[in-house]
């Protein structure tokens, strides 16, 4: 075990099946979106990693653009005040919007994020996520495509972190129970 991985419970998705998973939404993405601009929004840090691997599987044009959203605090104080830190750089007015996510956990995040994005009035907007966590959703937002439903558990790696640590990973584990507590976001 390197030093990076000490804190995994245990691997939940293999490097293999991500990047295979990865590949599959790419060639799903690039039919749907064949004959029209595309423009990738990611939202960061998480998604970054998600973002860089899923653009390169896809066979369409697109381009790319970054937010970044403050993290409201534990999920257990579900007040839902999220705030933009780094707004888009361009004008998405009239483009295919697909906004990509590493994960959507009680959904507050997509589901503001949408609402201001819906507002700039894009020609299509719709979400990739990589992952999925239905049983903790507290508020439902339509996601065109999922790469993986996983059950209730804290997830670290491939971009997403625990405190900041584990997103170089190259698969999603599950934090070591050990280190748990506290571990909502
Ligand atoms: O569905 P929700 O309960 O809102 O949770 C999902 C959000 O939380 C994580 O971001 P985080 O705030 O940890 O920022 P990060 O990507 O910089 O780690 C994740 O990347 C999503 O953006
Ligand atoms: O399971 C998770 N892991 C890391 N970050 C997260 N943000 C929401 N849910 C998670
Ligand atoms: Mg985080």
């Amino acid at each position: 075990m390197s030093s990076a991985e000490q804190g995994v419970g245990e691997i939940l998705i293999p490097e293999a099946d991500v990047r295979t998973r990865v590949a599959e939404l790419g060639a799903e993405i690039s039919a749907d979106y064949a004959g029209r601009d595309l423009l990738l929004v990611g939202v960061l840090k998480g998604a970054v990693f998600f973002m860089a691997d899923l653009m390169r599987t896809l066979s369409v044009p697109c381009e790319i653009d970054f937010m970044a959203i403050s993290s409201y605090g534990a999920a257990t104080d579900s007040s839902g005040v999220v705030r933009i830190l780094k707004d888009l750089d361009i004008n998405i007015a009239g483009r295919n919007v697909l906004v990509v996510e590493d994960i959507i956990d009680s959904g507050l995040t997509l589901s503001y994020l949408m609402r201001s994005l819906r507002a700039r009035k894009p020609a299509a907007l719709e979400v990739c996520a990589l992952l999925t966590k239905p049983e903790r959703r507290e508020i439902e937002v339509p996601v065109r495509y999922v790469g993986f439903e996983i059950p209730n558990r804290f997830v670290i790696g491939y971009g997403l972190d625990f405190a900041e640590r584990y997103r170089n990973l190259p698969y999603i584990g599950v934090l070591h129970p050990d280190l748990v507590p506290g571990a909502t976001r």
